[in-house]
């Protein structure tokens, strides 16, 4: 009996290993396109069930298959890992200087069980000058992110509040995550 933490995300390794929780690592790999007309929270919950589901189906049947998946939202558009420096510079520049929410999914396979819970974050930002957007570009951080950037990184300047979970804007939201474990009866 294994927690399986279906994710090529250092970040969300890093988060489970706070918690003082062991598991293995195992990424998957799907399609990450939103359908036309999709609902956010529909979105996110659809990534992180297909990813728990591709990996635990190489799983053994009693592995506990921990996956997530973050996105950006800001005026209902869904804003995912930027494709290119301009794509990530567009994202930042709808962030600036007014708030945005970030939601991550969690699922939980476990035998027969499967469990999702979503977290969801207001994220109030700063304005942000070219400068400030190009200084950060130059960091790399925004590469893999969703919306263009990350708040445990140089991007914490950039962030003047946040109301909900910090770990859940991070990529994996450790109060539901543990929750969704209890829920499906996973013991440590
Ligand atoms: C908003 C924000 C996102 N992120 C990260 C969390 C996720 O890793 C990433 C969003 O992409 P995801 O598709 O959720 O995850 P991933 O591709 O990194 O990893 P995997 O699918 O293998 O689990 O953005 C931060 O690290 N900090 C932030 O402030």
């Amino acid at each position: 009996m294994r927690l399986i933490l279906a994710s090529s995300s250092p970040r969300r390794a890093d988060l489970l290993q706070q918690i003082g929780l062991r598991f293995t690592v195992r990424a998957a790999n799907i399609d990450e396109s939103v359908l036309p007309g999709e609902a956010p929270n529909a979105y996110v919950a659809r990534m992180a069930i297909a990813k728990g589901r591709e990996v635990s189906r190489l799983c053994a049947a009693d592995d506990c298959v921990l996956a997530a998946d973050t996105a950006v939202i800001v005026d209902g558009r869904i804003l995912g890992k930027p494709s290119s420096r301009g794509d990530a510079a567009m994202m930042l520049r709808r962030l600036s200087g007014r708030s945005h929410e970030v939601m991550t999914a969690v699922s939980v396979h476990y035998g027969e069980a499967l469990r999702v819970a979503i977290s969801k974050t207001e994220v109030f930002f700063a304005s942000l000058s070219d400068a400030e957007i190009n200084n950060y570009l130059n960091t790399g951080e925004a590469d893999d992110k969703a919306g263009g950037y990350g708040i445990q990184g140089h991007a914490a300047c950039f962030v003047q509040r946040i109301h909900g979970s910090y770990s859940g804007v991070v990529g994996l939201p450790l109060y539901e995550t543990v929750d969704l474990l209890k829920q499906v009866g996973f013991s440590r």
